[in-house]
């Protein structure tokens, strides 16, 4: 049976896929070209720690140019900024504010104060009501704190989506990055715990050995099954697999469909369980069915409105 059309969830957020999520330093003019077509569901441009000191200055200029541009539609796009406390980061935010960039990225918060500050700059640079803020938890402090700082209620300028920041945390644990990354396994449940909570989008860290790929899709799996919404990636040729493993199958959009239709064929006959396959189904797996569907129908939409890769 071919899968229904998703119903729009009542009182849910509209799905958005961030499968991959794409990070370039705003100082190379080359990745910010090349990125006008390169399949990510988001990007992001990097202030931060991908750009030296030195570059800062032409590195803002750049990523307000381009997301200005609009070039990178239908695809999000966001701004890492420098941290408040450094020498950039008040610079990067008003910068930021009139770039018509979807959301600013705020790296190594700490505490909730932090994103009501950092609001506040944007509201006064006049930033468009609704440009979102991603707060990144990559120290312990902050993933101690990550409840309090993902129920911050920011009502111009929401926060959207937790992201993990795998490297700084491993560096300020004093962990090794292992392949199955149990070091960081407290700390990635920690941030999901309060994304959910709070109903905020959650993305994985980064892989930094992009020369191993089956390890990187090991690390997909792994953070899809967690349950993230997609990863955070530094290389093009990570994006296929990404996108792959973040993405619902056919297989499990058709047993979403599935799902969906005996349940709803149980409640026609007064029942509010059934079994299908020989596994129970109840109200809650219709309401995950439905999410999958929405998500299928959301990344066909995205892929229909992407310009194409060359060649
Ligand atoms: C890692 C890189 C420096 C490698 O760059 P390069 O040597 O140029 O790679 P390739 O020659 O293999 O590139 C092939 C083509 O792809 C383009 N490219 C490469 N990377 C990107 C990218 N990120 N976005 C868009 N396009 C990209 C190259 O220009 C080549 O194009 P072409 O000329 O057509 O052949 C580089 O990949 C890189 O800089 N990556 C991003 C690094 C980054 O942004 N780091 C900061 C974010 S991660 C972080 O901070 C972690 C977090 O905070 C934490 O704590 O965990
Ligand atoms: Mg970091």
């Amino acid at each position: 049976m071919p899968a229904p059309t998703p119903a729009p969830i009542p009182g849910a957020a509209p799905v958005r896929p961030r499968r991959s999520v794409l990070y370039m330093p705003a100082a190379n003019a080359r990745a910010l070209e090349k990125a006008r077509t390169l399949p990510a569901d988001a990007l992001i441009l990097d202030l931060e720690d991908a750009v030296a000191p030195a570059a800062k200055a032409e590195a803002r200029e750049r990523a307000v140019a381009a997301a200005a541009s609009g070039a990178y539609a239908p695809r999000e796009v966001a701004i890492r900024v420098n941290a408040l406390a450094t020498p950039w980061g008040r610079a990067d935010l008003a910068a930021a504010a009139r770039s018509g960039a979807d959301a600013v990225v705020l790296p190594k918060v700490e505490a909730a104060q932090q994103l009501r500050e950092a609001a506040a700059v944007l509201e006064a640079a006049g930033a468009p009501p609704g440009m979102a803020l991603w707060a990144m938890l990559e120290t312990p402090r902050g993933l101690l704190r990550a409840a309090d700082i993902a129920e911050t209620a920011l009502p111009r300028h929401p926060l959207a989506c937790l992201v993990m920041g795998t490297s700084d945390l491993a560096k300020e644990l004093r962990a090794a990055h292992t392949r199955d990354r149990l070091p960081l396994l407290t700390g990635l449940g920690l941030c999901l715990l309060a994304a959910r909570a709070n109903g905020l989008a959650a993305l994985d860290g980064v892989h930094l050995d992009i020369g191993d790929l089956a390890g990187f899709e090991a690390a997909c799996l792994q953070g899809r099954e967690l349950g993230f919404d997609g990863k955070t990636l530094i290389h093009p040729s990570t994006l296929a697999i990404a996108n792959r493993v973040f993405g619902p199958t056919e297989a499990e959009l058709a047993e979403a469909g599935r799902i969906i239709a005996a349940h709803a064929e149980a409640e026609a006959a007064g029942k509010g369980v059934v079994l299908l396959d020989g596994k129970l189904v109840e109200s809650l797996h219709v309401e995950q069915a439905h999410r999958q569907l929405a998500l299928g129908a959301a990344i066909a939409a995205l892929a229909v409105a992407s310009p194409p890769a060359p060649g």
